[in-house]
C-alpha cells in the first residue's frame, strides 16, 4: 500500500517556532503530523511533551481500516489524553481528537464558509460528551473545549487560538505520569529496586537455596523479571508467561512467599518515596495472593 505524505500544514502568518522558543525547554510542543519547526510526537517522546498540536492533515478519521498509521495516531492521542496533556487540534485533527474522546465522526458536505462556519474538514465530529461548545452548534461544532483539549473544526487555525493556547501552556503543563512505571521513576529505577531485591534474596537463608537451585544466569533472570514488572506497570508488553506455571514446580511454601514479600518491601522502600513504594508493595502482595493456594498444599 502506498501512502501519500501530506504537505506540512502551514499556520497562516504565524510562526509556532518563534513562540515555542520562548517556552522553557521542558514545555516544548510536539505535533502529531508534520509542521515546520515542531518535532513530531512519538509514544516515547510524550513524557517530554509540554503541549500537543494535532493539525489538519486531510487523513481519514472515521474509516481507518487498513491504515495502521491512523491507528497509531489514535493510540498516540489517546496516550496524550491519558497524560492530560494540553492539546490543540484543528481540521481533521479536531475530528481525530473527538473520535478519541468517543464522539461519532461523519463525512460532511462542504458548506459555505463564514464567521460561524469556518472551512470544514471533509470529516467532522460532534462535540464529545461534556465538552464546552465555544462556537457552532452541538451537531456541527466549530470550536469546543474539553479539559485541556481545544479543537477548531476549520482546516486553518486562527492565529489567536494558537496564541491563546501557547500563552496558557506554562500553567497547564501536565504532571500526570503516563503509567505506574513512569510514576515510580521509570525502568532504570525499577532495575535498581530489583537488583537490590535479588541481592537480599540470594543472601537469605530461606530463599537463597531455592533461587540457587534454579537460577544459573542471574543477568538473564534479572532481565526476565524486569520485563515482567515493566509489563505489569504499563510500560509495554514485554513479558508473556504464566506466573503460576513458572513457580509450580519450585516447592514454594507460605513461609517462602512471606519472606519474599518482606525482602521485596525492604528493597522497594530503600529506593522509592513512600507513595510509590506502597503502590508497588500492594501490587506484589496481590500477585503473591494469586500464587497462594498452590503454596498451601
Ligand atoms: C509475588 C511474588 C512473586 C513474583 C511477582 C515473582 C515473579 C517472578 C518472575 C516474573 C519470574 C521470572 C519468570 C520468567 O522467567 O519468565 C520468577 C521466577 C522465579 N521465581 Fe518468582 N515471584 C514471586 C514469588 C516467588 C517466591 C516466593 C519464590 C520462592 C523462593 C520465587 C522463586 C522464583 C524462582 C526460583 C524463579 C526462577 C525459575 C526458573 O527460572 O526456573 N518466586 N518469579
Amino acid at each position: 500500500m502506498t501512502k501519500t505524505v501530506p504537505e506540512p500544514a502551514e499556520l497562516a502568518g504565524f510562526s509556532v517556532q518563534g513562540l515555542d522558543a520562548l517556552l522553557p525547554a521542558t514545555l516544548r510542543l510536539q505535533t502529531l503530523s508534520p509542521l515546520p519547526g515542531v518535532p513530531v510526537a512519538a509514544p516515547e517522546t510524550l513524557a517530554r511533551c509540554g503541549g500537543l498540536l494535532v493539525p489538519h492533515d486531510g487523513e481519514p478519521v472515521a474509516d481507518v481500516r487498513d491504515r495502521p498509521d491512523r491507528w497509531a495516531a489514535l493510540a498516540l492521542v489517546t496516550q496524550a489524553l491519558r497524560r492530560d496533556l494540553p492539546v490543540l487540534a484543528w481540521g481533521s485533527g479536531a475530528a481525530l481528537m473527538a473520535r478519541a474522546l468517543g464522539a461519532p465522526v461523519q463525512a460532511v458536505h462542504v458548506q459555505a464558509a463564514g464567521p460561524q462556519h469556518p472551512v470544514q474538514s471533509p470529516e467532522r465530529a460532534g462535540a464529545p460528551r461534556g465538552a464546552t461548545l465555544l462556537l457552532g452548534s452541538p451537531e456541527a461544532p466549530a470550536h469546543w473545549q474539553l479539559g485541556r483539549v481545544r479543537a477548531w473544526a476549520g482546516t486553518e487555525l486562527p492565529a489567536e487560538l494558537l496564541a491563546a493556547f501557547l500563552g496558557a501552556l506554562p500553567q497547564e503543563r501536565s504532571r500526570r505520569p503516563g503509567s505506574p512505571l513512569e510514576a515510580l521513576g521509570g525502568e532504570a529505577t525499577l532495575r535498581r529496586v530489583l537488583t537490590d531485591f535479588y541481592d537480599r534474596a540470594r543472601r537469605d537463608e530461606l530463599l537463597g537455596p531455592v533461587f540457587g537451585a534454579h537460577v544459573t544466569d542471574w543477568a538473564a533472570h534479572l532481565d526476565q523479571v524486569t520485563a515482567f514488572w515493566v509489563t505489569m506497570l504499563g510500560g509495554g508488553a514485554r513479558w508473556t508467561g504464566h506466573l503460576g506455571g513458572v513457580h509450580a514446580g519450585l516447592g514454594v511454601q507460605a513461609q517462602h512467599l512471606s519472606r519474599w514479600l518482606e525482602l521485596f518491601a525492604q528493597a522497594v522502600q530503600a529506593h522509592l518515596p513512600p507513595a510509590a513504594a506502597a503502590d508497588l508493595i500492594r501490587r506484589a502482595e496481590t500477585m503473591g495472593a494469586r500464587l497462594g493456594p498452590r503454596r498451601q498444599r
